[in-house]
């Protein structure tokens, strides 16, 4: 079951075309990566989605009635704001006990229920925000780069907790990652984004793509030519457009 699609999708920002001629599905359960070098449209495609940005053309459909959790690369919180993590989670609306503890345990931050938001390391609060997210029971869960700031063991723990969740809330999971080696394992299926869609499918279809290759190269080299942001890829089309 197809839970959302996007259909030449072309974003605009200001006058400057980020993404040009999306098309993209999410399907029922799957886990599907994002990848792409910095400023691509990874962050675009994703707020597109969830109804943040308004395309400048092209259409995005979801499931009538979809509920997706959405967890943002980062939010600034007032860190002077004395606030535990319970009460973080019962904002804007309150949550029951229950629903919040069932939460913080997929997220695999149970013990920090009491805790003040402002004192959590980086990947704590990443994790909470994922439990903010599965407060929604996604059917459709989006993360921009879950693992930023986390370090190897960090980043492999939180794509098992990723896997857990899709079992245990039955929900699809799109996702953002830098960690092409790990990405490779972790998906049913890759859409590699440079402004467009560069190629898709299974990990294996996508390393072996050609227009991957021209992006971060192959093998470990592949995985190192993403943290270097190399680009020698050609387009098809004109990203930055004359602003007259
Ligand atoms: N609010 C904004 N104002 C101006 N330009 C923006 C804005 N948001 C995004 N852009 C531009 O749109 C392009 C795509 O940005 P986006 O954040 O979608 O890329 P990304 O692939 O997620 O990058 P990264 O890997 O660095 O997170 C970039 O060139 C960026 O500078």
């Amino acid at each position: 079951m197809t839970l959302a699609t996007a259909t030449k999708l072309t974003v605009k920002i200001g006058n400057t075309t980020v993404l040009h001629n999306v098309d993209f599905s999410i399907e029922q359960g799957e886990i599907l990566t994002v990848v792409g070098p910095n400023g691509s449209g990874k962050t675009t495609l994703l707020r597109a989605l969830i109804g943040a940005l308004r395309p400048a053309s092209g259409k995005i459909w979801h499931k009538p009635g979809l509920n997706i959790g959405y967890v943002p690369q980062r939010l600034n919180i007032n860190a002077t704001l004395p606030i535990t993590v319970n009460r973080f989670l019962s904002l804007p609306r309150k949550r029951k006990a229950d629903d919040i503890a069932k939460a913080l345990d997929n997220a695999g931050v149970s013990t920090l229920a009491d805790h003040q938001m402002s004192q959590l390391s980086g990947g704590q609060f990443q994790r909470v925000l994922l439990a903010r997210a599965l407060l929604e029971q996604p059917q459709l869960l989006i993360l921009d780069e879950p693992t930023t700031g986390l370090d190897q063991p960090g980043s492999a723990a939180m794509y098992q907790q990723i896997e857990q969740i899709r079992s245990n809330y039955n929900c699809a999971v799109l996702m953002v990652s830098h960690e092409l080696h790990v990405v490779m394992s972790a998906s049913d299926r890759v859409i590699c984004l440079n402004g467009h869609v560069c190629c898709h499918g299974t990990p294996a279809v996508v390393a072996s793509a050609p227009e991957y290759r021209a992006l971060f190269g192959s093998g470990t080299q592949g995985a190192l030519a993403l943290y270097r942001h190399d680009h020698d890829h050609n387009h098809d089309h004109n990203h930055t457009e004359a602003a007259e």
